[in-house]
């Protein structure tokens, strides 16, 4: 799955994956997706693919999870060039993985790509959420990255961004504000929300007692992804914009005969895989359109 887990990928490396792919197609991607548990159908919005299993991608992960499918799909999304992960990597798909997890931002970043838009599928904590709900995420809670797992540690390449990179920003408000109006516009305002992110390492589902301290230090939504990418992204200097399917509510009562499964969370992205893939092409289509948000 991941042969050499935590090795630290050089730019030198980055950059001959990237060059490879740019040989083997003329797409040149600006926008960069990735698809959360459930939700590559994305990928097959896209018209004149290109695509790649990540098997044959030189230093690419492979997917181990059922739900990611494990392609790297270039194709134009109503006209604008895009490059789409048809499956993502996670912490717990193999120890201490946490730089080969996000090494596809940093290639995105090298192919060209400005604008990266991630998907997940979350549990709901806060209690107002219902399933099915999208939430836009605005912040997140790196818990991994409180004892030092955190894809930026060990020696920093400024070629691909600084030491110390500012967080407080990470999730571009424009780009909040466009999903927002898309939303509206196509009627999803009923169970369009916003609301923190938080990544845990997995793969076991949360007790009911940290689900409750989660909630309590301000996450609306829990999940195992998507935060180490978007350290990542920021790094090298990509736009993110990020959305979670609350795809079940996560338990916090102890009479609650609910149990968290992964079959629930595929189910329920099958269920809303056709407005999420329309919100986001939709939004796509307006970055082209809208300076101010390319
Ligand atoms: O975050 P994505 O990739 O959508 O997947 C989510 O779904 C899986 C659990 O069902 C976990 O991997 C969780 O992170
Ligand atoms: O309840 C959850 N917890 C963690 N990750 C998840 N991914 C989907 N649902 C969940």
């Amino acid at each position: 799955m991941f042969p050499e887990a935590n090795k630290g990928y050089s730019y030198e490396d980055c950059k001959a994956t990237a060059d490879w792919l740019l040989a083997q197609t003329d797409v040149r991607p600006t926008v960069g997706i990735v698809c959360g548990s459930g939700l590559g159908g994305l990928a097959d919005m896209l018209k004149d693919q290109v695509a790649f299993n990540y098997k044959d991608i030189p230093n690419f992960p492979q997917s181990t999870v059922h739900g990611h499918a494990g392609r790297l799909v270039f194709g134009t999304l109503k006209g604008r060039p895009c490059v789409c992960m048809q499956g993502r990597f996670h912490l717990y798909e193999e120890q201490f993985a946490v730089k080969s997890i996000t090494l596809p931002m940093r290639i995105f970043k090298l192919l060209g790509v400005e604008t990266v838009m991630l998907t997940n599928a979350a549990g709901g904590l806060n209690q107002d959420f219902k399933v099915g709900d999208i939430m836009i995420i605005k912040d997140h809670l790196n818990m991994p990255g409180f004892a030092g797992n955190n894809p930026l540690s060990g020696p920093n390449d400024e070629r691909f961004g600084v030491r110390f990179p500012c967080m407080s920003d990470a999730y571009d408000r424009e780009l909040q504000q466009l999903a927002m109006d898309v939303g509206q516009e196509l009627g999803y305002g009923d169970f369009l929300r916003e609301g923190v992110y938080c990544v845990l390492g997995g793969p076991s589902f949360e007790t009911i007692a940290e689900c409750r301290m989660l909630h309590k230090l301000g996450a609306d939504a829990v999940g195992m992804s998507t935060v180490h990418e978007v350290i990542i992204a920021r790094h090298c200097g990509m736009r993110v914009f990020a959305l979670s399917l609350i795809t079940n509510q996560a338990v916090m009562d102890y009479d609650s005969e609910e149990k968290a499964n992964h079959e629930e969370v595929l189910q329920t992205g099958r269920q809303r895989a056709q407005q999420l893939e329309r919100l986001v092409s939709t939004m796509v289509t307006r970055i082209e359109h809208n300076n101010n948000y390319a």
